[in-house]
């Protein structure tokens, strides 16, 4: 089958503040400030159509990183991502605008993704229904409680039916039957074979909903093959992991690391 995501050597390198000066010498030096740390390295996989793909990792591996770059919401450092077809993202954060309405916010992200003024007058019922956020619809997205603007964020990305679709760990929130419309949704999106990226920290949603996956283990990746495969060994790593006291995580995130900045500082990115 055809692929729809093909990622080759995607490197995300942020700099560490430990000051909010840093920060700001990071702005106005011309080679920035601070210490570099990689978000993700060296990261190269391909997805194809119908591909359902739960991405894994403990706090802080990468997963939300990955999922941006593959939505193109945040550029990767250095590598290519290449897309073939329409991407949407969902997110908790789902990059609605405080000051907008949801109204005026459906126009803006759709008018983000090309549609024109009539074929966003004809998607906003839709939006609005599945939505089901009442009056508020027309108030400003600041006065939303964050389930509001999950609802909102989730019924646009949905609505737009895209050909390959990111969720960062939108199922959870909310209440039940808006989790239960969700999860109908996306298993429509499945059936239809779409592309679809899952970010959870849930097994058994991951189990229940993908065929593969992609375990991230401080920004590379671990493995990468059918649930049936990956699972089981990332649960029994996560077992190992959980009984670890705080200090000792830590010691393991570093020990990893250190393994890992040799390739990175070589590259000098
Ligand atoms: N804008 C940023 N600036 C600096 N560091 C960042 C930024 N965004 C993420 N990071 C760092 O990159 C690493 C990966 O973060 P990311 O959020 O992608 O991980 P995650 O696997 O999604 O974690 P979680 O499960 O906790 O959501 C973390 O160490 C995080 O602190």
């Amino acid at each position: 089958m055809s692929e729809t995501v093909i990622v080759k050597n995607v490197y995300k390198k942020y700099k560490m503040h430990s000051k909010p000066s840093e920060k700001l010498l990071d702005v106005i030096l011309p080679g920035g400030y601070g210490e570099d740390f990689y978000a993700l390295q060296d990261i190269s996989f391909t997805a194809k159509k119908g591909d359902v793909i739960g991405l894994v990792g403990v706090n802080g591996s990468g997963k939300s990183t990955l999922s941006n770059i593959i939505a193109g919401v945040v550029p990767p450092t250095s590598g290519t991502v290449e897309t073939i077809g329409q991407t949407s993202l969902i997110a908790i954060a789902s990059g609605l605008n405080n000051q907008l309405s949801g109204r005026d916010n459906i126009e803006l992200k759709c008018l983000m993704l090309g549609f024109t003024k009539k074929e966003i007058k004809e998607m906003e019922p839709e939006i609005i229904e599945f939505a089901d956020i009442g009056k508020f619809i027309d108030q400003p997205v600041k006065k939303y409680s964050s389930g509001m603007k999950s609802r909102l964020g989730f019924a646009i990305s949905v609505t737009v039916n895209p050909d390959i679709l990111v969720v960062d760990e939108a199922l959870s929130v909310g209440d039940q039957a808006f989790a239960q419309k969700s999860k109908n949704k996306m298993f429509e999106f499945k059936e239809k074979g779409k592309t679809i990226f899952f970010v959870s920290h849930s097994m058994g949603q991951i189990k229940e909903f993908c065929d593969s996956a992609l375990w991230l283990e401080y920004g590379e990746i671990k493995d990468y093959g059918p649930v049936k495969e990956v699972i089981p060994e990332y649960e029994k790593f996560l077992k190992k992991y959980k009984a670890m006291t705080k200090e000792e995580q830590r010691k393991f995130r570093e020990e990893v690391m250190r393994k890992q900045s040799g390739p990175a500082a070589t590259l000098g990115k």
